[in-house]
């Protein structure tokens, strides 16, 4: 199972539509962009990847506070900020935090996206590195942790973040 956290409008649900879509054998238009709601509870998606099966649970970002309850059997965690939103950095920090520094997910591997890189006023890959302090984030953390500059919008990036679902640590065996 991988969690997918983030506060509310950064775009996990977006993100589950369009990773659904580039796996199924519809032919997609990018520009056909899915609506959304914001997610009360909880989202599952099944993700099958070249044969490797992974169940994505989304948790809504209005849940934060009940995150940890999801936590238990969990084996990678994607989390997902709003690169266009500098007001959430804080928040987003101390949530990422608090995830990193759970117990029951020490030994998780977590992938960090930096999304809705296609509107024109989002911060850099640099500039939201040094906002979070990451590299004292990834220095201190005793999980690996990976960063990736995404597109939920225009599928920026998305190739990238199924090889990662894919990988051994994801799958179920
Ligand atoms: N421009 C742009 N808009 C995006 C992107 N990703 C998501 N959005 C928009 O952001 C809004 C919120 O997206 P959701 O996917 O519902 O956000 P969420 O993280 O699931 O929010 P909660 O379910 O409340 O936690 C929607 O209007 C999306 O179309 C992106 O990469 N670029
Ligand atoms: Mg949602």
């Amino acid at each position: 199972m991988c969690l997918l956290l983030g506060a509310s409008g950064v775009g996990k649900t977006l993100l589950m539509k369009r990773l659904q879509k580039m796996i199924s054998k519809d032919a997609e238009d990018p520009s056909d962009v899915p609506p959304t709601q914001p997610t009360v509870g909880t989202n599952l998606t099944d993700l099958t990847i070249h044969r490797t099966r992974v169940t994505v649970r989304e948790v809504g970002g209005s849940m934060g506070p009940i995150w940890s309850s999801y936590y238990k059997d969990c084996r990678s965690v994607l989390f997902v900020v709003d690169a266009s939103n500098p007001f959430q950095v804080s928040a987003s920090c101390i949530q990422l935090l608090m995830v990193l520094s759970s117990p029951f997910l020490a030994a998780v591997s977590v992938l960090i996206l930096f999304n809705k890189m296609d509107l024109a006023g989002s911060m850099s890959l640099v500039e939201i590195k040094s906002l979070f302090r990451m590299d004292d984030i990834t220095s201190c953390a005793k999980q690996p942790i990976s960063l990736l500059e995404v597109s939920a919008y225009d599928g920026t990036g998305l190739q990238e973040v199924l090889r990662w679902l894919q990988s051994s640590k994801n799958s179920r065996t």
